[in-house]
């Protein structure tokens, strides 16, 4: 394999966040509205900008050897792909919703009755799972304004705030599956040297995400429980400073854990916290 080939979303939900995490793994490239492929200048990459729909069964195939998607594209296509990486955007679920005013009080009253998506798939599978037995209609957009047209009583669609189902007078109703996007790849080239060199930049600008780099100042005498809330990657960085009561500690929190720690660390007497967003982490 001499030059691999990624395939990304061309436009919408995921092409922003796709591009700018391939710029963070050091890639250059032009994205241009109108290129379709475009080269990686410093490392044997091109990049193909295609619709989301038909990502999985590029790589599937072979024509990609990598691509960008969401879950739910990979679950609905039902091809044959390996999950290399979760990459924590493009977050939302597949739920299933009726009109604010619907006399549907649970699944089973969804027997019968007709049921706009656009993931006939996912959809049919999950019915058959909890024995229901519904008319699908596939459409392919607007599935929202669906049963306000009388096309359908429910709909299965892609929710994250929930701000598009409430303008349209609906709720949700159930959750049928959780999505984000992923990298995925072919089946069994998943070892290939240079899949792995663009998995572990991938994961190393991922992990960067999730870590601040923190600089505090904290008293000798209370070191010890300083330094028992600040783990860092190894064991946090401790500097002199030039008053002799006091060190300098450099480190790296975890996101989730930042406020709860910060509070903490100023409980035990740390002072002039300063937080620095971290690039990369390699481990
Ligand atoms: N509201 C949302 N919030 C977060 N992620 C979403 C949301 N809606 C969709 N997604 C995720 O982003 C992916 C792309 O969504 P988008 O709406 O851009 O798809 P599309 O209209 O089918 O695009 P394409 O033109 O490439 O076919 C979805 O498959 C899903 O994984
Ligand atoms: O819960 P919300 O935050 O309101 O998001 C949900 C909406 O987002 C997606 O559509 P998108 O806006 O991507 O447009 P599309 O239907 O043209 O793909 C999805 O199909 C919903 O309509
Ligand atoms: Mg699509």
């Amino acid at each position: 394999m001499k030059t691999l080939k990624i395939a990304i979303q061309k436009s919408g939900r995921l092409n922003e966040k796709s591009v700018e995490l391939l710029k963070n793994c050091g890639l250059n490239f032009e994205n241009y509205k109108s290129s379709l492929i475009s080269p990686v200048s410093n490392f044997p990459l091109e990049i193909l900008f295609l619709r989301d729909d038909d990502i999985p069964e590029y790589v599937q195939d072979g024509i990609a050897h990598l691509g960008i998607v969401g879950e739910n594209v990979i679950q609905e296509t039902e091809v044959e792909v390996a999950y290399l990486q979760k990459l924590g955007f493009g977050k939302c679920s597949l739920k299933l919703a009726i009109p604010n005013n619907s006399d549907i009080t649970d699944l089973s009253g969804l027997n019968g009755k007709a049921i706009a998506t656009t993931y006939p798939v996912i959809l049919n599978k999950y019915l058959q799972n909890q024995g229901i037995q519904a008319d699908i209609r596939t459409i392919s957009g607007s599935v929202e304004i669906s049963p306000g047209l009388g096309l359908s009583d429910a709909i299965c669609d892609l929710v994250s705030t929930g701000g598009t189902l409430k303008s349209n007078g609906l709720k949700p109703f159930g959750d049928v599956m959780s999505s984000e996007a992923v990298l995925i790849g072919r089946k069994g080239e998943e070892d290939t040297d240079l899949i792995q060199e663009l998995i572990q930049r991938i994961q190393s600008v991922l992990r960067a995400k999730e870590t601040k780099y923190v600089m505090l100042n904290a008293p000798k005498d209370n070191l010890e429980t300083v330094i028992g809330l600040l783990p860092g990657i190894k064991s946090p960085t401790i500097v002199p400073l030039a008053d002799e009561k006091w060190v300098a500690i450099h480190t790296v929190i975890p996101e989730r854990d930042f406020w709860d720690r910060i509070s903490q660390l100023k409980q035990a007497g740390a002072q002039g916290i300063v937080v620095m967003p971290i690039e990369k982490i390699i481990l």
